[in-house]
């Protein structure tokens, strides 16, 4: 049983206030992700649970122990860094076995081996052992990271950004692995990054943080389908959520209160002018291969939808715009639940 508790945690550094009054919980087996902006805290937030910074309030607990005070060293974590953090010299073989050969553990060498030798499988870097660390190309430099954190059997593995100095195709490849790896130890991870792609596809729930604080705390879908407001409604999904201000559609009825419609591709139906009551103007037509990108013009307001290529729309052509269920937000940018509408 592996699990961190945080209990209203708060960290400021000087005027900053990095992490406010933040509370989660991360389950046995969960792979959550802290999904946020540059600056969000969500470093600061792992390094409160690593005890590498200290909470000015609230507790930090680990499988239902209070380490709040505890010294780093003591945790039961392994951390991933975003750089690849290896030692230069060492061959793979001796970055792998590094973190089990401290004097504090005593893990007897052929126990050693044997960990190295599954890690090194499960990473597809077993025909590297013998390379130093250097001679590896970016890609495998970075296995050999999170290797570094498999190897040990720590209760929540804590991952920053791991994938984020990878170029695109690397970082679709390890990001299904990681997933893979991370099924078949069971292991609980956490897991922070600003790439709702990343988030979407390896979390078993995300958490959405902003300014220190946690917005939303869901699965993926949840999160997609129902965000509680409309900045956690902005992080997910491509294209972005379109916001339309409520006055720009007074010819359709929308719930008490409503200051901002959010639309997204699935609830922007369009079709040829027929005498509804939302017409715009096809403004540009991106063609990306398997779809297309439709910005249109509706009343000075700019959107963004998916058609499919083999629709035949022109720049400058008039369409009627159709929604379907969008999202309704209030002048806060709090949702307004669909119960009420
Ligand atoms: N040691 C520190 N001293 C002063 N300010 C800090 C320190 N560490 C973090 N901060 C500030 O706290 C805020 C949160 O930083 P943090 O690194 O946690 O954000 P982040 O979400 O991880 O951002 P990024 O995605 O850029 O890594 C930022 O405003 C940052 O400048």
């Amino acid at each position: 049983m592996a699990d961190v508790i945080l209990r209203n945690i708060s960290k400021r550094f000087g005027a900053i206030e990095a992490v406010r009054e933040l509370s989660l919980a991360v389950n046995d087996g969960d792979f959550l992700v802290l999904l946020g902006p540059s600056g969000a805290g969500k470093t600061t937030t792992l390094r409160l649970i690593t005890g590498l910074e200290q909470p000015d309030s609230g507790s930090v607990m680990i499988n239902g122990r209070d380490v709040t005070l505890d010294p780093p060293g003591s945790r039961d974590i392994a951390f991933v860094f975003q750089q690849y953090s290896l030692y230069p010299h060492l061959t793979v073989y001796d970055n792998l076995a590094f973190p089990l050969r401290s004097p504090a553990r005593r893990v007897p060498e052929p126990v050693i081996r044997k960990r190295v030798e599954q890690t090194a499988e499960l990473l597809h870097i077993a025909s590297k052992l013998n390379n130093r660390a250097t001679r590896l190309s970016g890609g495998e430099m970075q296995r050999v990271a999170i290797g570094r954190a498999l190897v040990r059997d720590p209760s929540i593995y804590l991952m920053d950004e791991p994938l984020s100095s990878l170029d695109a195709k690397l970082r679709a490849e390890l990001r299904l692995e990681l997933k893979r790896i991370q099924l078949e130890l069971g292991a609980t991870v956490l897991y922070v990054t600003h790439d709702q792609v990343e988030a979407m596809t390896m979390a078993t729930r995300i958490g959405v943080i902003r300014d220190g604080r946690l917005l939303q705390i869901g699965t993926p879908r949840e999160i997609y389908e129902n965000p509680t407001d409309s900045y956690v409604a902005s992080r997910l999904g491509t294209p972005q959520i379109n916001l339309l201000p409520a006055r720009v559609l007074s010819e359709i009825a929308l719930p008490a209160g409503t200051e901002t419609v959010g639309v997204r591709t699935e609830h922007l139906q369009l079709a040829a002018r027929n005498g509804g009551p939302l017409v715009g103007r096809v403004h540009r037509v991106e063609h990306l291969g398997e779809q297309n990108h439709v910005h249109l013009d509706y009343k000075g307001q700019m959107l963004v939808t998916l058609a499919d290529p083999r629709e035949a729309l022109q720049a400058g052509q008039e369409i009627e715009l159709h929604l379907m269920h969008p999202l309704y937000f209030d002048g806060a940018g709090q949702r307004i639940p669909a119960a009420t509408h």
